[in-house]
C-alpha cells in the first residue's frame, strides 16, 4: 500500500515520487510505504488551500460545524478500525489507541459546538451615533505539523478548530505515523469537506515542514514536537513573520509528600510513567519523594512494576507496547548509561528486550533509578521512554524547587492530603498543567493544553484557547451620525 498526498480533494499518483517504509514497532513488519513529498507538492497544496479559503470562510460557522459533526460521526463508526491501525503504526496498546481515537471524536463534537460560539464583543463607543464591536476572524491558510506519539488526537486538536474558524489547512504528519493521517483524509473526503479545505502532505520535516513555513501564503504554523525541532520552526517562522504555536518537550514530575496516599501515588506513577511506554509529552519521568516515605514508595513501586505485561499492543493482555523505533531504543539505552555514570542507583529494568515474542520489535524494560541528583542529566533531559528518576526531598518548598528546576514546564502532579500543601503547590508549580492526587497524564480536550518555559511559547492546544491560535480579532466601528466625528484620540 502506497500513501499519497491528499490535495484539493484529490489523491496523489505514484508517478516519480520517492517513498519510505512504515513499520510496525511491535515486530518490524512493513505496513505501508509513504510518499516523501517535495517543496513543489507543498506549493500545490498551499495553492489549493488558498483558493478554497475565501469561499470556506463565507460558509456560516454553524454550517462549517456540521462538517465536524459528520466527521465525528464517521470516526465513531470507524473507531475500532482506526484504533487497530493506530496500534499497528505507533505501537501503543489497543486500549490506549481506543482512548486516543475517542479523544479525536470528543474534539470533533466539542469544536463543532464552537461553531455557534465564536463570540466577539459589542462595546459602547466613546462617541454618539457610533457603534463598536469586535469579531473573531479566520486567518487564512494554516500549516499543521504533528508528532508520532498521538498521530490522530493532536491532529484533531489543531485541524478541527482551524476549519470551524474558517481557515483551510495543510497537515504534515510525522513520517513515522502517516497511516492515521491517511485514514483521517479518507474521513474528510467521506464527510464531504469541500475541496482544498483539508490537505495532507506526507514527507520529512526538513523538506515538507520547511516548505510550509517558507510559503508566504501560509499564515500560521501550529507545531507539536520536540523542543529542539520547535526552536528551528520558530526561528524560520520568525524570519517569515509567521504566527507560530509551539507544543514541545516535557520532563514531568510527580511529587509524593509524607502525608500522601502511597498506594494511590504508586498507581499514578505507574500509569503516567509507563503508559504509552513513557512516550507521552506529559509522561512522568521524575518522582520527587519525601524522605519519610521514600523507602516505602520504592518498595511498592518495584512490586507494582513486576505486574506490567510488555508486548505487542494489539494483544489486549499487554499493558506496555514497544517504543516507536530503534533510534528511540538507542536514546533510552544511552540515558540509562548516563544515569549509571552519574551515580544514580538502578533499582529495576535498564535493558532492551529482544528475545522470544520481542523479536523484531523495539521493546524496553520499565526502568527505575533512585538517589538521582536533581541537577543530573538523567533528571534534567527528556528521554521519552519508560524511565523514572526518583529524587529525594525533605520539604514541599524543596519539592517545588526541584520540580521547577528543568527547562520544560508541561505537566506536574502532587500527591498529598493536606489542602494547604495542595494549594501552595498548584500556585507555585511552573507548568501549564497541574494534577492533584492523580498522575501527570490524561488531559481533557475542553481545557487548554500546553506548557510553560521550554515546552511552549504561550499558545495552547485544546479548549477554547485553541481558537486563539486560528483566529485574529477584528475591531469594527460604525459611525451613523452622518458627519465626520473625530475620536477622543484626535480631540485632545
Ligand atoms: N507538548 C505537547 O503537546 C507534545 C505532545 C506530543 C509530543 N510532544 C513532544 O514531541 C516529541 C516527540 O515527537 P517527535 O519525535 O515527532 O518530535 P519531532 O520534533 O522529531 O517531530 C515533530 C514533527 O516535526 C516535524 N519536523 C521535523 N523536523 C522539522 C523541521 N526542521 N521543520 C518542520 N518540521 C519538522 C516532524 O516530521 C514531525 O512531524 C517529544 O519531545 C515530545 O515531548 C509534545
Ligand atoms: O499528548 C497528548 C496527550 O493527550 C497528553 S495526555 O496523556 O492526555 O496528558
Amino acid at each position: 500500500m502506497k500513501l499519497n498526498n491528499y490535495i484539493n480533494g484529490q489523491w496523489g499518483t505514484d508517478t516519480g515520487a520517492d517513498y519510505t517504509a512504515v513499520k510496525n514497532p511491535a515486530n518490524g513488519k512493513t505496513l505501508a510505504e509513504v510518499r516523501l513529498s517535495t517543496a513543489d507538492d507543498v506549493s500545490e497544496a498551499v495553492a489549493a488551500a488558498k483558493a478554497a479559503q475565501k469561499k470556506w470562510a463565507r460558509v456560516p460557522a454553524p454550517k462549517r460545524a456540521d462538517y465536524l459533526y459528520e466527521i465525528g460521526r464517521i470516526m465513531i463508526e470507524k473507531k475500532e478500525h482506526l484504533s487497530q491501525v493506530l496500534t499497528k503504526e505507533m505501537g501503543k496498546v489497543i486500549e490506549e489507541a481506543r482512548g486516543e481515537v475517542q479523544e479525536g471524536i470528543d474534539m470533533a463534537y466539542y469544536m463543532a459546538g464552537e461553531g455557534r460560539r465564536l463570540f466577539g464583543e459589542t462595546v459602547p463607543s466613546e462617541l454618539d451615533n457610533k457603534f463598536a464591536m469586535s469579531v473573531r476572524a479566520p486567518i487564512g491558510v494554516v500549516g499543521l505539523i504533528t508528532p508520532w506519539n498521538f498521530p490522530v488526537a493532536i491532529a484533531t486538536w489543531k485541524s478541527f478548530p482551524a476549519i470551524v474558524a474558517g481557515n483551510t489547512f495543510i497537515w504534515k504528519p510525522a513520517t513515522e505515523t502517516p497511516m492515521m493521517a491517511y485514514e483521517m483524509a479518507l474521513i474528510f473526503e467521506e464527510a464531504g469537506l469541500p475541496e482544498g479545505v483539508a490537505n495532507v502532505v506526507f514527507g520529512s520535516g526538513g523538506t515538507v515542514g520547511t516548505a510550509m513555513i517558507e510559503n508566504p501564503d501560509v499564515r500560521v504554523i501550529s507545531f507539536t514536537g520536540s523542543t529542539e525541532t520547535g526552536r528551528r520552526v520558530a526561528e524560520l517562522g520568525g524570519r517569515h513573520l509567521k504566527k507560530v504555536s509551539l507544543e514541545m518537550g516535557g520532563k514531568n514530575a510527580i511529587i509524593v509528600m509524607d502525608d500522601a496516599d502511597i498506594d494511590l501515588a504508586v498507581d499514578g506513577i505507574l500509569w503516567s510513567a509507563f503508559g504509552t511506554a513513557g512516550q507521552r509529552c506529559t509522561a512522568c519521568s521524575r518522582v520527587i519523594a519525601h524522605t519519610h516515605i521514600k523507602q516505602e514508595l520504592e518498595q511498592k513501586l518495584l512490586e507494582a512494576m513486576k505486574g506490567l505485561t510488555i508486548g505487542d499492543g494489539a494483544d489486549e493482555s499487554n499493558k506496555i507496547g514497544p517504543v516507536i523505533n530503534a533510534k528511540a531504543l538507542e536514546k533510552i539505552s544511552y540515558y540509562v548509561n548516563v544515569g549509571k555514570e552519574e551515580g544514580a542507583k538502578l533499582l529495576a529494568g535498564g535493558n532492551t528486550l529482544t528475545e522470544g515474542h520481542y523479536t523484531g520489535g523495539h521493546y524496553f524494560e520499565p526502568t527505575l533509578f533512585t538517589n538521582v541528583a536533581a541537577d543530573s542529566r538523567l533528571a534534567q533531559e527528556e528521554i521519552f521512554g519508560p524511565v523514572i528518576s526518583l529524587i529525594e526531598i525533605s520539604s514541599l518548598e524543596e519539592a517545588i524547587e526541584v520540580n521547577n528546576s528543568v527547562v520544560y514546564g508541561l505537566s506536574s502532579s502532587i500527591f498529598s492530603r493536606d489542602v494547604n500543601k495542595i494549594f501552595q503547590a498548584q500556585r507555585d508549580l511552573d507548568t501549564g498543567i497541574v494534577y492533584v492526587n492523580a498522575g501527570t497524564t490524561g488531559a481533557e480536550i475542553h481545557l487548554p493544553f500546553g506548557g510553560t518555559k521550554g515546552t511552549g511559547n504561550g499558545h495552547r492546544d485544546s479548549g477554547v484557547a485553541a481558537l486563539d491560535v486560528f483566529t485574529e480579532w477584528k475591531s469594527i466601528y460604525v459611525d451613523f451620525s452622518g458627519k465626520l466625528q473625530r475620536a477622543q484620540i484626535d480631540n485632545n
